[in-house]
């Protein structure tokens, strides 16, 4: 049985489980549910603080976890990432009130409030600035209004938290985050590395199914080049003969952004039929 760790509360944690959900698998009906047992898929699922993720599956008791590249990183647990999941993205930055610093090289002897404190430290060392760090569960903007720290470094996403305690970001982002599927360092080959191969495709599947769709037309042979270039697929497309002669069908995947404006241009090359549907699942 697989046994995976899933975020149980905050940002990650519904969109893991939705994410879950479209790859087939079993998840719990209400958030008090601490594991549960997917019987069909032989799986396990633990529903852990995310905080907590990386240090489990790094002592090999869970075979890999879901969290967020951020915390990954700055629990320092010997763990890596095994593949991105686009959702809960962030970016990690320093911010404090408008003109207190304009990049690390700034903090020297300064106080820096965070939650995060692995990527903080990591940081400071890596450009050789010597600052005092302070640790806070949450709610850090507000450390500098009541005088903990100077400047907060913090996960940002739209900027409204900072915003609204009047504070600006400076210096180049510490780092990028987003959901990521994570396992032991060194761990392929263990004997469940076949069951967590066949965990990842079907959670690529359903990323593949999220970006692209599936696009249909029909043209004339004479025009086949130019619309095959508009839509070349993962691949290469599926090109069928008509019953007219003269014309063909085809089929291709094309990212879902993208397909008003390829339908547009299929049109203005004489395509007909052009349709779009949805991809519910696959494996690539
Ligand atoms: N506003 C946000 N937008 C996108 N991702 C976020 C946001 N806040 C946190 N994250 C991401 O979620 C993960 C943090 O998990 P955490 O459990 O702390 O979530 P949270 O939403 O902050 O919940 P909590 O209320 O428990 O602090 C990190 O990977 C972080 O980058
Ligand atoms: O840029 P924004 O869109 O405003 O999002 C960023 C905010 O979201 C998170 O806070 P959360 O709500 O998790 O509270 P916390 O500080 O208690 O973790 C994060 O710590 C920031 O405060
Ligand atoms: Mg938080």
């Amino acid at each position: 049985m697989l046994r995976i760790a899933v975020p149980n509360k905050g940002s990650l944690s519904g969109p893991a489980a939705e994410m879950l959900h479209e790859a087939g698998y079993r998840q719990r009906r209400e958030s008090k549910e601490l594991r549960i047992v997917d019987p069909a898929n032989e799986v396990e699922f633990f529903y852990l603080r995310p905080r907590d993720i990386a240090i489990y599956v790094s002592s090999g008791k869970l075979d890999i976890g879901i969290t967020g590249r951020d915390l990954l990183i700055d629990s320092g647990a010997r763990a890596e990432e095994i593949l991105p999941l686009g959702f809960a993205r962030s970016t990690f930055r320093f911010a404090a009130k408008p003109g207190t610093a304009n990049g690390v090289e700034d903090l020297k002897g300064r106080t820096v409030a965070t939650s995060y404190e692995g990527i903080v430290e990591g940081h400071l060392a890596e450009h050789g600035v010597d600052a005092s760090v302070v640790h806070l569960d949450g709610a850090v903007e507000t450390a500098i209004e009541l005088g903990v720290a100077e400047v907060i470094a913090d996960v940002v996403e739209t900027g409204t938290s900072l915003r609204n305690a009047g504070l600006e970001v400076f210096g180049e982002p510490i780092m990028k985050s987003e959901a990521v599927v994570i396992r032991r360092t060194d761990a392929e080959s263990d004997e469940a590395e076949p069951k967590v191969q066949q965990f990842l495709r079907r959670l690529q599947g359903v990323l593949v199914a999220r970006t692209y769709v599936m696009m249909d037309y029909d043209c004339r042979v004479e025009q086949l080049e130019k619309a095959v270039a508009l839509t070349p697929g993962l691949e290469s497309p599926t090109v069928s003969p008509l019953h007219n002669e003269g014309w063909v069908a085809v089929r291709a995947m094309v990212p879902a952004k993208e397909a008003q404006q390829i339908m547009d241009d299929l049109y203005d090359i004489g395509a007909r039929a052009i349709l779009t549907t949805a991809i519910h699942a696959c494996r690539l």
